[in-house]
């Protein structure tokens, strides 16, 4: 089994690069599905594996993928004819398989999809991106848990969402662009994700306006070409360096962070007392000894992200006082806390809102990332903590961040994992009885 093992209490101190953001790759990804003629080159992909699941369902459906990891591009040709069933195998490790749907449906007229998996954060239906492919024409029935939308040709149409659903808008987006007629998303959501999708779309014939704002108008074409286009930094990543420097009281400047993107954690920070240097290169992050409490909400865009919520939680824990955390956009996503708690985290969730007493002297266990932002905050946490902290699952991190324990390890923590544990010094903590009062090399 593999596990990262953190020896917590070192301030980080240095520089971190962000890699290009997997949120926003995803659904550019599955937009190449639309180009008919040439090929969409995607630079600043980062190697992170939920990339390599959405490469490996593009080839099941027969586009041809080529990624050199070094250069971090992604070069996709589907000029050619494509299948239109991604079977279970293909789609349950990653909710973002979803995204294919739209696009298919577009270029083929049908679209046979198992029912997508995904981090368990919540129920997370479909029924948004279902209601408004219907709206554009599509007849969709569920049976033996695949989803089977079919159409003549998609014509373009209203669409409320209900709520900003993020996958929606994209899948609603990249069906409209080949749909007759114009198309309206309203009540869109408003990520810098749903820019970039756009920008994509845009340079390969598409005609899409207002991307950003809550109302996107989509001129459908007749067809869509390649395109090569540079992939933004993660938001998400950049914040989780920029909360790791908080945790430790450290001095971590974030590389290729961009500060719009991320103006409410900033925001966030500066009030609970830790300083926020904007600088040409990105943002420089220094903590302090005495952190302020601070209430959160996690919300769509531009709102608190659901993202960084866990590991938000993980500094406001640290305060000095009691603060709160409330979650409007996925009903369970508080696993982590109870993982906490194993560390001394003491805390209370009513419903949506989590009340969280600080300041939390966070000493090392063992505990297991429930999902990729769990996971993140666990090893934030182990880098507060005293002691040793072992995180189960270090797999889940591998989805979304690229080498984070070896980026980690640059900035100056003691972090090691164990599949690979020869790089480093930190060995695992002994059985507890053998190890009462003694800490570990
Ligand atoms: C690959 C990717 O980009 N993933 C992000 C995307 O996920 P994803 O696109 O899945 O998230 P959504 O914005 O769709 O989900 C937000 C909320 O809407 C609900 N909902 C969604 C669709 C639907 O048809 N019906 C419905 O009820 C969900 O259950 C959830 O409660 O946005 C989330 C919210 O910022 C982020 O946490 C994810 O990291
Ligand atoms: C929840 C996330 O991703 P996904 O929507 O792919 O599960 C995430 O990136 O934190």
């Amino acid at each position: 089994m593999e596990k990262i093992i953190i020896k917590g209490g070192r301030p980080l101190r240095g520089q971190v690069t962000v890699e290009g953001s997997k949120n926003a790759v995803l659904p550019l990804q599955a937009a190449a599905i639309l180009a008919v003629q040439g090929t969409v080159t995607l630079n600043n992909v980062p190697p992170v594996t939920d990339v390599q699941l959405m490469n490996r369902l593009l080839r099941f459906l027969n586009l041809k993928t080529a990624y050199g990891e070094k250069q971090r591009q992604l070069v996709i040709n589907g000029s050619v004819p494509l299948s239109s069933e991604a079977p279970f195998e293909y789609v349950n490790q990653m909710r973002a398989s979803l995204l294919v749907m739209g696009p298919l449906l577009a270029r083929t007229g049908q679209a046979r999809i198992a029912l997508p998996g995904g981090c368990s954060i919540g129920a997370r239906p479909i029924d948004l991106h279902l209601a408004g492919l219907r709206k554009l024409g599509a007849t969709i029935k569920q049976d033996a848990g695949f989803i089977d939308a079919r159409c003549d040709h998609l014509v373009g149409s209203r669409i409320t969402l209900d709520f900003p659903s993020v996958g929606a808008t994209e899948n609603l987006m990249m069906a409209a662009t080949m749909a007759e007629g114009i198309t309206t998303i309203e009540n869109a959501a408003c990520e810098p994700e749903i820019v970039e999708l756009a920008n994509l779309l845009n340079k390969m014939g598409g005609r899409v306006h207002g991307a950003g704002s809550k109302v996107i108008r989509i001129q459908g074409v007749y067809y869509l070409h390649g395109a090569e286009y540079t992939v933004a930094p993660d938001r998400i990543e950049a914040g989780t360096w920029m909360l790791a420097a908080a945790v430790t009281n450290g001095d971590v400047i974030v590389q290729n962070a961009a500060a719009a993107h991320n103006t409410s954690l900033i925001a966030k920070l500066e009030e609970m007392g830790v300083t926020v240097i904007k600088q040409e290169d990105g943002i420089r992050v220094l903590g302090t000894s005495v952190l302020i409490p601070a209430s959160v909400k996690a919300m769509p865009y531009p709102g608190f992200p659901t993202d960084l919520q866990p590991q938000m939680t993980v500094l406001q824990l640290l305060a000095n006082g009691t603060s709160t955390m409330e979650e409007h956009v996925f009903e369970q996503r508080f696993n982590h806390l109870e993982e906490l708690r194993r560390m001394n985290a003491d805390f209370q969730i009513a419903g949506s809102v989590a009340i969280l007493d600080g300041p939390t002297h966070f000493s090392g266990a063992e505990v297991a990332a429930t999902d990729l932002r769990a996971g993140a905050a666990l090893v934030l946490a182990g880098l507060a903590a005293t002691g040793i902290t072992q995180v189960r699952n270090p797999q889940c991190l591998d989805r979304g961040y690229y080498d984070f324990y070896q980026k980690l390890h640059q900035l100056g923590a003691q972090i090691d994992r164990l599949d690979v544990k020869e790089k480093f010094k930190i060995k695992p903590e002994q059985p507890r009885q053998e190890n009462k009062g003694s800490e570990p090399e």
